[in-house]
């Protein structure tokens, strides 16, 4: 059975530089076309993607590329017989038998996606042989979907109007990728993500971790300075960065350079990564440490306030005792509780504030009339609502065939 997915990506963030480049997708999407996003692995693309299906608001079907696929895992199969017998005796001395033999056509998600109007999100779809992914072009370009032939059912289907397909892809020189053909890159819009700037990291590493704000930069900061002086451009810091923060957040490990088991951490996650021999790559991040214990300057502004109240002003390794290690773990619980609202937090806040007067006036809204009337965008409405929901400030009135319906929430 096909399963349609009601996907809502998990603690979704939203920075500036994310929303501009939803905003540019969203726009292209909504104009009738499918969209591509490209980039190394691990900068957010099927994040991205399925937050972007999730802003369409249509059922969602999700595909990831497979060297193994065949034609039929993207549009469908015959799935075993139906046989029907019919034994006319109507007249006892004649008997007339009708046997017949039928297949069973199952549809695949490709198929499913384009027949309903729902939002194909194919997933790294060039890990697909390029003739497997054939079938999509007339899908995409004269929105007709091909089915092998066949004396039971119609051999094609009518693209649906509301159908949409998110494509992601890793670059070519990745292992396990295949190049793509020119018909198919020139039906979409391609989009490359390039990688994710340090606020967004740094956000990402907090919501997905729990781990504070300054805690999440720091470990931004020696992931990408180890990333760039070690590691291939090919790969994104953010997935070292989130593994860090979990282990640290989850063990409650001091991130701070002076902490041997933190720098630990680092060294399990980061030296492998590198194509650098062991010895060398060691080297460059025990650099990194050094230079962040040697230079307080280049640390965030908030572990200085941890230092401080841990009554250590000035840091050498020398002066960093286990236990002024387990004092900054315990200091650094008071600096999160004090962490400061961040300029992105202000800027939802804002929105969401904007929505919530506008209600309170109004009483309810559609989601496409705040829109208009607010002069925000799909991306800042959907976000700043759902934000309101989770609050308990507003409630979603869903009525079937309609679009929902927000109202403030009357306790
Ligand atoms: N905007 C975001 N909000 C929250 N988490 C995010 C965001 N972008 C990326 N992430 C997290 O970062 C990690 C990598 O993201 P994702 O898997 O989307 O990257 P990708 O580019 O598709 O990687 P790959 O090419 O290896 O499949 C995931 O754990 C994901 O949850």
């Amino acid at each position: 059975m096909t399963t349609v997915l009601q996907a809502r990506p998990h603690n979704f963030v939203s920075t500036p530089a994310i929303e501009r480049l939803s905003s540019r997708a969203l726009r292209y999407l909504q104009s009738g076309y499918s969209v591509h996003l490209r980039g190394a692995a691990g900068t957010g693309k099927t994040t991205l993607g399925l937050h972007l299906a999730d802003l369409l608001g249509r059922p969602i079907m999700v595909l990831f590329g497979d060297d193994e696929f065949t034609t039929a895992d993207l549009i469908g199969n015959q799935l075993g017989y139906t046989r029907k017998k019919v034994v006319d005796n109507f007249i006892h001395s004649v008997v007339k038998v009708e046997d017949e033999l039928r297949h069973n056509w199952v549809d695949s998600r490709l198929t499913l996606a384009c027949r309903e109007g729902f939002t194909l999100v194919y997933d790294e779809f060039n890990r697909s042989r390029p003739e497997v992914n054939n079938v999509l072009l007339s899908a995409l370009e004269e929105k007709l979907l091909v089915l092998p032939p066949s004396g039971n059912r119609p051999e094609y289907i009518r693209v649906h109007p509301q159908f949409r397909a998110i494509f992601t892809s890793n670059p070519e020189e990745y292992c396990g990728v295949h190049g793509t053909q020119d018909a198919l890159l020139d039906r979409l819009i391609t989009i490359n993500m390039p990688e994710p700037d340090e606020l967004t990291q740094q956000q990402i590493v907090v919501k997905k971790t729990g781990i504070d704000a300054d805690s999440a930069l720091l470990i931004v900061r020696i992931v990408q300075a180890f990333q760039s002086a070690a590691i291939a451009d090919s790969v994104s810091s953010l997935r070292p960065c989130l593994i860090i923060g979990t282990v640290c957040q989850e063990h409650e490990i001091a991130v701070l350079p002076e902490n041997p088991e933190f720098r630990e951490i680092c060294g399990d996650i980061l030296l492998s990564r590198s194509e650098q021999p062991f010895a060398e790559a060691t080297q460059q991040l025990w650099t990194i440490f050094n230079q962040l214990i040697a230079e307080p300057k280049t640390r965030q502004p908030l572990a200085e306030k941890t230092l401080a109240s841990a009554g250590l002003h000035r840091i050498t390794p020398e002066l960093v005792s286990e236990e002024a290690v387990e004092t900054l773990a315990e200091t650094r619980a008071v600096a999160t509780a004090e962490a400061e609202t961040t300029a992105l937090d202000r800027l939802l806040a804002t929105h969401e504030q904007t929505i919530y007067q506008h209600l309170e006036v109004v009483g309810s809204a559609r989601l496409a009339e705040l829109e208009t009337t607010l002069g925000l965008s799909r991306f800042q409405v959907v976000n700043a609502l759902k934000s309101l929901i989770e609050k308990g400030l507003l409630h979603k009135q869903e009525t079937p065939g309609a679009p929902s319906i927000y109202q403030i929430h009357i306790a």
